[in-house]
């Protein structure tokens, strides 16, 4: 079935957290957000390929970093302007021995294993999945100040990383994105436009983007409530073994 690899992307700005620290680079309970985040790859046997992909100036400090942690088997690269073309650049330096990627976000540092296991299974088997859970609050559509209507819930869902896909169709796939010119904000959406089917599975309440200072008070009040849960391995955040569980995301696929 080939190989699995994993793009990390980190080259983002940060502009929502703000500061003077950018966000990989941030520390998370005294580790480096993104250390944290390569740790739980690095510990998963079903990757082959790792990529990490950074600001072309942060490349030198993360070599420094994941050394210094003890981190080894990640190819640092420079990212582009827009997360896509980070994306790009990170899928184009895993070889053709990959058969499936994941792309997470290098600042989502509490992904458990058991999620990234399953995810890679899916990756191996040349489908495209992303993580999701479903929508707690009401949505409202809005036009400035002005609430236009309210979408059903039921059909919503709020999505994560790590997303799997095929390496060499993501790739196309992201080609053909900067042909027609298409922004995106997660890969999964290119092949939504190219009319390619897309299926989801149950993600992590604890999965958490840091994007705003809030989410990292709260990334650390997490990681407090998983070291002080005497069982949570057995409480489904850590649980590693095991075959994954047929995704609920693909009930209604044909
Ligand atoms: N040119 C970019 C932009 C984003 N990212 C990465 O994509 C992930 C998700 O992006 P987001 O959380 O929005 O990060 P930033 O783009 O850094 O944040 P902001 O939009 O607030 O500037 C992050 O790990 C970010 O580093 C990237 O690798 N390259
Ligand atoms: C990929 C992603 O993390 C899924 O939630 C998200 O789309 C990234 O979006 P952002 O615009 O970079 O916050």
């Amino acid at each position: 079935m080939g190989t699995v690899g994993v793009v990390l992307v980190a080259a983002g700005e940060g502009r929502r957290m703000g500061g003077n620290v950018r966000k990989p680079f941030l520390p998370l309970a005294g580790i480096p957000v993104l250390v944290r985040t390569a740790q739980v790859f690095a510990r998963v046997s079903e990757i082959g390929e790792k990529v990490i992909v950074v600001r072309r100036e942060d490349v030198p400090r993360v070599g420094s970093l994941l050394a210094a942690y003890g981190i080894r088997g990640f190819r640092i690269v420079a990212g582009g302007e827009r997360r896509q073309d980070s994306v790009f650049l990170g899928v184009r330096a895993l070889s053709e021995e990959v058969h499936g990627v994941l792309v997470h976000d290098g600042v989502r540092p509490l992904v458990s294993e058991a999620l990234v296991r399953r995810m890679a299974a899916y990756a191996r088997e040349g489908r495209i999945v992303v993580p999701a859970l479903p929508v707690k609050d009401t949505i409202k559509e809005i036009s400035g100040r002005q609430v236009l209507r309210t979408p059903k819930r039921e059909g919503l869902v709020r999505v994560q990383t790590p997303q799997a896909f095929p390496r060499a169709d993501l790739l196309r796939a992201l080609e053909e994105a900067e042909r027609r010119g298409w922004e995106v904000t997660d890969e999964a959406s290119v092949f939504e436009l190219l009319g390619h089917p897309v299926f989801w599975t149950e993600g992590e309440e604890y999965n958490l983007k840091l994007t705003t200072p809030e989410d990292l008070a709260v990334a650390e009040a997490l990681l407090r409530v998983l070291s002080a849960s005497e069982d949570a391995e057995g409480q489904g955040f850590r649980v590693e073994s095991g075959a994954p569980p047929a995704p609920k995301g693909y009930d209604a696929e044909p």
